[in-house]
């Protein structure tokens, strides 16, 4: 039988929630628990350690009882830089992201991504749904890191730039298109039932 290799999972919380009137949307309140939370629950359980990436409000983050950091590239580089960030602090050889505004997100998101990963003996599985891939689900080696500071060195930013220099797998996930449901707006928490 084979063992599960480590895996550190990262909240992706840097982002600054312009859609929703520049907030730090994994604070806001979805029926009465910041969206942050509910990541936390469903995403918590499925990694080997669980750490935040937040560039502001760092102290309301750390009372979940999770190590925080901000990205370590100034500027509100996009989610790559919360990834880069995360690949340096990771414990575990394996890393894997939930965004912080996605608070359905599937109960077996990791162990799906895992199989597609080791299956394929890729460097970085991403999750998709139909024709859609969802860039910020993702599961990598922690040993990208290498290739993501030249990617980032050389003024790269697109997070799909970057896995097109990758040996990535996509993971199928329709079957639960509606777990990956994020929140950008007010509309749409207003949706999901403040
Ligand atoms: N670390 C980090 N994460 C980011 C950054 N920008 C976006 N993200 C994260 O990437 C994911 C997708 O973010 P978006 O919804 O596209 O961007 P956002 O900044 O949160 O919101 P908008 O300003 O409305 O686009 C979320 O988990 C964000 O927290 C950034 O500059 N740094």
């Amino acid at each position: 039988m084979s063992t599960r290799e480590k895996i550190t999972g990262v909240i992706l919380a840097g982002g600054q929630g312009r859609r929703m009137g520049s907030v730090d949307k994994g604070l806001v309140e979805l029926r009465g628990r910041p969206m942050a939370e509910w990541v936390i629950e469903r995403f918590g359980p499925q990694v080997d350690e669980l750490i935040i990436n937040a560039n502001q409000n760092a102290e309301r983050y750390a009372a979940f009882g999770y190590p925080v950091f901000p990205d370590d590239i100034g500027g509100f580089a996009g989610p790559l830089a919360g990834l880069h960030a995360a690949l340096a602090r990771a414990q575990h050889p394996l890393v894997a992201t939930a965004p912080c505004d996605s608070p359905f997100l599937p109960a077996d998101l990791v162990e799906r991504l895992y199989r597609g990963l080791t299956q394929a003996d890729a460097e970085l599985a991403v999750a998709r749904t139909f024709d859609q891939p969802h860039p910020v689900f993702c599961l990598c080696r922690r040993d990208v890191l290498a290739h993501l500071d030249e990617f980032l060195a050389g003024g790269g930013r697109k997070i799909d730039f970057w896995y097109a220099t990758l040996k990535v797998v996509e993971v199928q996930f329709d079957d639960e298109e509606d777990a990956f449901r994020n929140i950008n707006t007010r509309d749409e928490l207003d949706d999901v039932g403040r």
